[in-house]
């Protein structure tokens, strides 16, 4: 099993090379076509809208979720509904200042640059971006040492879509000079349902309703995982089946590949068996933990324990990790406690 967050697991949020392949084909290209995010795409309707209607560019963007919730799609949008170029690069490639000068000197009227990771980047760049968002202008520094002078150069006004999964990590000065933030929220089963029906239809795969709400449902909220989902449970239906997916198509195929109803692979069980069958539901250390499941720390930390929390099936408390009562109930088992008909740590 990868120890790597972003590595081979069927249900991580990050891309892996598959899906940056067949991505870009899934992007929905209009607001219209933009499925869920209700409020994020009112708001951001009226703020294209009425930048369009004064023949402006577009206030800066800012975009802050999880991986795969739709930030790409979303900045892609804004260029196309702004009928503007997009300029697409992320904060880790953007190391030193003059990297941003020559991508900044060189946009075109509104175009829209969009910044991926954009906590990610360099110090002196994130200034220099400080200055380029409010004022339209880069210093450019000739020469070294004592001698070097800044010459300012006049940018054509652009909207940047920053992008970011920790919203918090990123200084108020930066985060203050976007005109609109939107915060993109996990996607209700109903619209991933929608997601997976779409992406069905542009793979010209056949999918019934409960075929794509056994998908949905197991897709941990998240588009880019419901369409990796639907990628392999169409080779299942291909090789198993007729190669349409119905509901036992999906659900079997999804038992293959270790994904269960809730969307837990093997390491999100590993780690829930190990913490109620082997430490009675905790609490119980996290290194402990890990050594139980044969596992890095870091792996059980930031991989398995950040879903197993949202879902309210384990707690991370001073004492311990511990199981909550939906972890028993997920995995079919009785808590001690309630064997010994005592309330446990939940009153359960
Ligand atoms: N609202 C949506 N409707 C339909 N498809 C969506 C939606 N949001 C995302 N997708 C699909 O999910 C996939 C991942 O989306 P995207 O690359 O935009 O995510 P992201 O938030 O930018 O992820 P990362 O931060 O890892 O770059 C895309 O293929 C896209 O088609």
């Amino acid at each position: 099993m990868s120890a790597e967050p972003g590595g081979e697991r069927l249900v991580d949020h990050e891309a892996d090379s598959e899906d940056r392949a067949v991505e870009a084909a899934l992007r929905p290209r209009q607001l219209g076509e933009f499925i869920g995010q209700e409020r994020v795409r009112q708001q951001l309707d009226l703020v294209l809208r009425a930048a369009r209607e004064r023949g402006a560019t577009a206030d800066h963007v800012l975009l802050s979720g999880a991986p795969g919730l739709g930030k790409t799609t979303l900045s892609m949008i804004i260029a196309a509904e702004m009928g503007a170029p997009i300029r697409i690069t992320s904060g880790p490639a953007i190391q030193h200042a003059g990297d941003l000068a020559s991508i900044l000197s060189s946009l075109q009227e509104g175009e829209v640059l969009f910044l991926d990771e954009i906590h990610r980047m360099s110090r002196p760049a994130e200034e220099m971006l400080y200055i380029a968002m409010e004022d339209f202008r880069v210093d450019v520094i000739v020469g070294k040492g004592p001698g070097a002078t800044a010459i300012p150069l006049e940018l054509p006004p652009f909207t940047l879509v920053g992008a970011t999964t920790r919203a918090g990590l990123l200084p108020p000065p930066l985060r203050d000079r976007f005109g609109f933030t939107a915060h993109m929220e996990f996607y209700a089963p109903a619209e991933l349902e929608r997601v997976v029906h779409r992406s069905a239809g542009l793979l010209d795969v056949e999918v019934d309703p409960a075929g794509a709400a056994e998908i949905a449902g197991r897709s941990r909220g998240t588009p880019r995982i419901a369409n990796r989902l639907l990628r392999r449970v169409r080779d299942y239906a291909q090789i198993k089946a007729d190669g349409s997916i119905g509901q036992e198509t999906a659900s079997r195929a999804l038992e293959v590949y270790e994904v269960d109803q809730r969307g837990l692979d093997r390491l999100d069980r590993a780690v829930l068996e190990a913490l109620l069958k082997l430490f009675g539901g905790g609490p119980v250390g996290l290194s402990t933990l890990a050594v139980a499941v044969g596992e890095e720390r870091e792996t059980v930390e930031e991989v398995a324990e950040p879903f197993l929390v949202r879902e309210g099936l384990l707690a991370r408390t001073p004492r311990g990790r511990v199981a909550t009562p939906a972890a028993w109930a997920h995995l079919g088992l009785t808590p001690p406690a309630q064997q010994a008909g005592q309330p446990g740590l939940f009153g359960g």
